[in-house]
């Protein structure tokens, strides 16, 4: 067993069942009617299961002529007194089979939709999560949570395991049953009922940490899976392969270390109530046998109570037998009410501004204000931060690796938020923007541009209801639509996952046009041509300039011989603005960027 899973147990926020019970309420709230009905139910299904046992003690008791006997069956003849019993003892079989269909289909659909219900708002609810959530989260674990944890919760509803209510409503009946019956019976079996009942919990609360701590290494086991399935090339060309399979088998016995340990606890509770039920049995018929001989019992009664006995600790069984999948369940909703209350970080503000949208009001100033910035904690990457980027301003950063230059960016799309300081876009606070505005006013293009499965019109528009005709334009304006067309299906042409079936440069162009076709007043380019051959980035560095003409630009480059002509390059080296300029200016002042770029211009010469 590795620390790992330990940790995150005890580092978990802890939730009672009873909250967490009431985490998944809401959810059954539409379901208010079939959910009622079920209810209703209980009610007939509980008295038929209850009835069932008085009615053989009361046959017994009727042919043996005791005392125990209702007055109203000694009162006619034996047999149409047994003939009322029979019947009525079919009344109550057939009542209990019908409504027990009737409930249990309306338990499972309704459980089913819940469930679906409760992936939808999870999936929403992480698109929702700040970048860093997933900076720290393994995208395998959050899959685990969506997928198997969900499935534990829908199985709860499908092996029918939510019948467990059914069964503390039957157990609670009989027991009222059997007290008014004979005392003294009854209170022989429910004395039997408390150890059980503390041996039972003590068997859950063990049984439900050692599930999460299962869930936690399937989560790790996934996490594992994905990141060798993600990194395949890698994997194989630094021939990985043997190396990771040992990392997975390790991972792998850590995992069925932890389902031993709830098949151990499972196996526990069953066997405990498998013997609990014959001792009480025997306990009726010691106590009973008693009672039978010093003639202060019939034999009716102690029939009854034999099959009270039975009745009782039948659903107790049955709780055996759904403990799995209710303890799974409950575990499930933990993990899933875990991820339910993660809270959104970046939101946005109760009152959003909006921007000027007047072409007149030269659009597109960006001001960072003594900005800090760290991923964790006190490291931070950004150190006060201050610059201001005119409108229609192009603007290059450039520094070594790792500077902080696409951390900038980030902090510019509100990707992250600033440790301190402020970010602020034509007059107004990021903060106070609402993200999909400031979205729509800063397009962004990346050196990896992600591609969804689909076709190739679908991943420029993403979502947004713009017509072909739009979508060519917006790929003629930046001299992409050429390319596209020579694609085996044109606009039509399926991209497989990821856009496995296109080179990383054309990968490049589509995010061009999905920039173009948004039109935003600031344009970032992160690395943004890097991917090109010279020919290709010949042809868009043309449709770049028509493009960033009258935008506000960010564009990182590391190739200088690239930027030369901004309107001004800014220095970053380690999180700090060092020099700012044109090429010539810093080339002039011999510092951090000159030497840069002699080393750069060497490097070509050489
Ligand atoms: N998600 C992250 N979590 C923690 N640290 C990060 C994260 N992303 C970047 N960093 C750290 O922040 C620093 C700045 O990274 P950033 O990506 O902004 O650099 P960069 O100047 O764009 O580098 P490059 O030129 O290599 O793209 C680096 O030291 C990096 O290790």
């Amino acid at each position: 067993m590795t620390a790992t899973p330990s940790a995150n147990v005890s580092g978990r926020r802890q939730a009672n069942d009873w909250q967490l019970f009431k985490s998944i309420l809401p959810y059954a709230s539409p379901y208010r009617n079939p959910v009622g009905l079920a209810a209703l139910l209980l009610i007939p299904l509980a008295l038929a299961g209850a009835l069932q046992p008085l009615l053989v003690g009361q046959a017994i008791s009727l042919l043996r002529g005791e005392d125990s006997a209702y007055d109203f069956l000694k009162a006619i003849p034996l047999g149409t007194g047994l003939n009322v019993l029979s019947g009525l003892l079919l009344v109550t079989v057939v009542t209990r089979f019908s409504l027990q269909a009737v409930q249990g289909f309306w338990v499972q659909k309704v459980g089913q939709q819940i469930t679906a219900d409760i992936r939808r708002d999870l999936f929403a609810h992480v698109l929702s999560l700040s970048v860093r959530f997933f900076d720290r989260t393994p995208v395998g674990k959050l899959i685990t949570r969506l997928t198997s944890d969900v499935e534990a919760l829908g199985n709860v509803f499908a092996t029918g395991a939510v019948g467990i209510i059914s069964d503390i409503f039957s157990i609670l009946v009989i027991v009222v049953t059997m007290f008014l019956t004979q005392w003294q019976l009854a209170l022989v079996l429910v004395l039997l009922l408390i150890p059980i009942a503390a041996l039972i919990l003590y068997f859950q609360y063990e049984y439900r940490r050692a599930n999460y701590r299962a869930r936690e290494e399937l989560a790790e086991l996934n996490a594992t899976l994905q990141e060798n399935m993600m990194g395949i090339s890698v994997v194989q060309m630094f021939r990985r392969e043997r190396f990771n399979s040992e990392l997975f088998r390790q991972s792998n016995l850590n995992y069925v270390h932890e389902v031993d340990r709830t098949i151990f606890f499972d196996s526990a509770v069953s066997a405990t109530l498998e013997w609990v039920a014959f001792a009480a049995i025997a306990g009726i018929l010691w106590f009973g046998g008693k009672g039978l001989l010093n003639e202060t019992l019939t034999l009716g009664t102690l029939s009854t109570f034999i099959l009270f006995a039975q009745r009782l600790f039948n659903p107790l069984q049955q709780l055996a037998e759904k403990f799995t999948s209710i303890q799974a369940g409950l575990t499930a909703i933990e993990r899933i009410y875990d991820l339910l209350s993660e809270p959104v970080e970046i939101r946005d503000a109760p009152e959003t501004q909006t921007l000027s949208t007047d072409e007149a009001d030269h659009l597109g100033e960006i001001q960072f204000q003594n900005v800090w910035f760290a991923y964790k904690d006190d490291d931070y990457v950004l150190r006060d931060l201050s610059f201001t980027l005119r409108p229609g301003e192009k603007v290059a950063i450039v520094g070594p690796t790792g500077a902080g230059k696409s951390s900038i960016i980030r902090l510019l799309c509100r990707l992250y938020e600033p440790s301190q300081g402020r970010i602020i876009v034509d007059g107004v606070d990021v903060r106070n923007l609402s993200q999909s505005e400031l979205r729509r006013h800063v397009g962004v293009i990346l050196q990896n541009g992600f591609l969804f499965a689909g076709d190739v019109k679908s991943n420029i528009a993403l979502g947004e209801s713009y017509c072909l005709s739009q979508i060519q334009e917006a790929a003629e304006r930046v001299n992409v639509d050429g390319f596209i067309r020579e694609l085996p299906e044109g606009y039509d042409t399926q991209l497989r996952q990821r856009g496995t079936n296109l080179s990383a440069g054309q990968k490049q162009l589509l995010a061009f046009a999905r920039a173009s076709i948004r039109n935003p007043n600031i344009l970032v380019l992160d690395e943004a041509t890097a991917n090109l051959d010279v020919g290709t980035e010949v042809v868009i560095q043309d449709a770049l300039e028509k493009l960033l003409a009258q935008r506000t630009a960010i564009i990182i480059a590391h190739r200088l011989s690239t930027i030369r002509n901004v309107d001004r390059i800014l220095v970053l080296k380690q999180g700090e603005l060092v020099e700012q300029g044109t090429h010539r200016q810093l080339l002039q002042q011999e510092g951090v960027y000159a030497s840069l770029y002699r080393l750069q211009t060497l490097g070509v010469a050489g």
